[in-house]
């Protein structure tokens, strides 16, 4: 049995969906479908989840809510006429939005399920066309289907007893249309996972039903050693291992969601990234463990939007519990943090920028000054990170020197390096108007 979800892009219209079933019927192993809410049509266009974040977010403050309401009905109207389905669905959907709409409930319950409604219709929508074409389908709702997770409004975290109750869905006839992006809590609270989360509930359902493959279907042929986006053509990866791909989404390759990696790994279950608009394609398999070609480097990965809190103290590596006490300053004020690097007498800590808001960063520093006795303290914002990752790394010498002489060729400063203790990945900190020439001269120098 398969798990196969299919991104935004794949469900973005009815031409796309047509090719979703299609894919389906090729294989009778497919019997688990997950799907996201309506993507991109076109590159400027905008997805429904970011419409009914933007109408749940007017609706809320009081503010014109109506031209969103009408773009949303939109979009599913044209799906519903384009592959000719029943107006009746249409009245539904209707009907599920205003219900959400004006259901009296507090804000933050509110937006989950309203943001919810995109992937919940579009659910409907791919299992009523697949019925439509002759196909066994059913819309299972992720309460039914036994998705538990945590009461974390917009981050919520699978909880473990989900997994026996979704195995039991290996004996529900026919093929099973779940809606990705969101959970129930254990007291029957809708909440979504973080954005990109519909790769979170493929890989759930994936290991709940121990799967022998799970299918991530999107818009590209495979993923690429570095982002398209940066590097026009390039090469492309024909096998990853989990913990390299989870180092390169958590950075950046925002193809395959870096949560999306730890319930697969929990069962070994492999996955195959691959192409809605082109279904021949090979793509790109995730796996525990592969074997190691010429390339010491799989990918390189970059993101922007951090902070770097840079903190130095003579001899702090003899005053016992520094670090301790500067983290828990952050723990104090609700902060996480995604990597400190440290020396003999200095701390950084890096931060995304958006958990650090200015009033945050006036407290924060005040109180490392005024706790920790430091001898500097400075913040840096605007900082992007670099991750070079491969299994290879940790086996080769002068990985770091061809990383740091293609950066420095390219004529830019590093603001910080970190060899990750995952041993397949090394970061480097570098400003944020450099990003897209670093990672053109990394790439240059491991690829071509
Ligand atoms: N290294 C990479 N390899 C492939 N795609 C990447 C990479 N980095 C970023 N992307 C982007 O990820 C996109 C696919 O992810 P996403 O937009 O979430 O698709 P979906 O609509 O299927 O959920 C690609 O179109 C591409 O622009
Ligand atoms: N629709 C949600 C969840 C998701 O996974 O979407 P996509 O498959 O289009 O990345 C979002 O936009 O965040």
């Amino acid at each position: 049995m398969k798990v196969a979800k299919f991104g935004g892009s794949s469900v973005a219209n009815g031409t796309q969906i047509k090719k979703v079933a299609e894919i389906i019927k090729q294989d009778q192993k497919r019997k688990f479908v997950v799907v996201s809410a309506p993507g991109k049509r076109y590159a400027d266009d905008v997805k429904i989840t970011d419409l009914l974040i933007a109408m749940g977010e007017t609706y809320i403050k009081g503010e014109q809510y109506e031209g969103y309401y009408a773009d949303v009905l939109a979009r599913f109207k044209e799906i519903i006429n384009e592959l000719e389905l029943d107006l009746a669905l249409y009245a539904e959907i209707e009907k599920s939005i205003k219900t959400v709409l004006t259901e009296d409930l507090p804000d933050g319950m509110k937006l989950d399920r309203i943001k919810a409604l995109g992937e919940d219709n579009s659910a409907k929508i791919v299992s009523s066309y697949l019925c439509k074409i002759g196909l066994n389908a059913r819309y299972i709702n992720p309460k039914e289907a036994g998705i538990i997770v945590s009461d974390d409004p917009g981050n919520a975290q699978i909880l473990p007893e989900s997994f026996d109750k979704i195995y039991q869905l290996r004996d529900v006839d026919g093929i099973l249309v779940i809606p990705g992006f969101f959970g129930y809590t254990k007291e029957g609270k809708l909440v979504t996972f973080s954005r990109g989360g519909s790769d979170i509930t493929g890989a759930i359902i994936a290991a709940g039903v121990k799967a022998e493959m799970y299918e991530n279907f999107t818009d590209v042929n495979s993923v690429y050693t570095v982002n398209p986006a940066i590097v026009n053509n390039p090469k492309e990866i024909s096998v990853l291992t989990y913990r390299e791909m989870r180092e390169l989404s958590y950075a950046g390759f925002s193809v395959f969601h870096d949560e999306a990696l730890i319930p697969a790994i929990k069962e070994k279950i492999p996955i195959c990234i691959k192409n809605t608009n082109n279904p021949k394609a090979k793509g790109t398999f995730v796996v525990a463990e592969r074997e190691l070609d010429d390339h010491v480097v799989s990918g390189i990965a970059s993101d922007s939007g951090f902070v770097i809190i840079y903190v130095s103290k003579y001899l702090m590596n003899r005053e016992i519990g520094f670090g301790r006490k500067l983290l828990q300053i952050l723990e104090d004020e609700r902060i996480s943090f995604e990597h400190a690097p440290s020396g003999i007498d200095d701390m950084s800590v890096i931060i995304r920028e958006r958990n650090l808001p200015p009033e945050k960063e006036e407290i924060v520093l005040r109180r490392i000054k005024e706790e920790l006795h430091p001898d500097t303290v400075s913040l840096q914002r605007g900082i992007a990170l670099i991750m070079v990752v491969g299994e290879g790394l940790v086996n080769t010498i002068g990985v770091a020197k061809q990383a740091v002489s293609a950066i420095s060729n390219a004529k830019i400063n590093i603001e910080m390096i970190n060899q990750g203790s995952s041993e397949v990945s090394m970061m480097f900190g570098i400003k944020e108007e450099d990003l897209e020439p670093a990672v053109r001269s990394l790439y240059q120098s491991f690829f071509e």
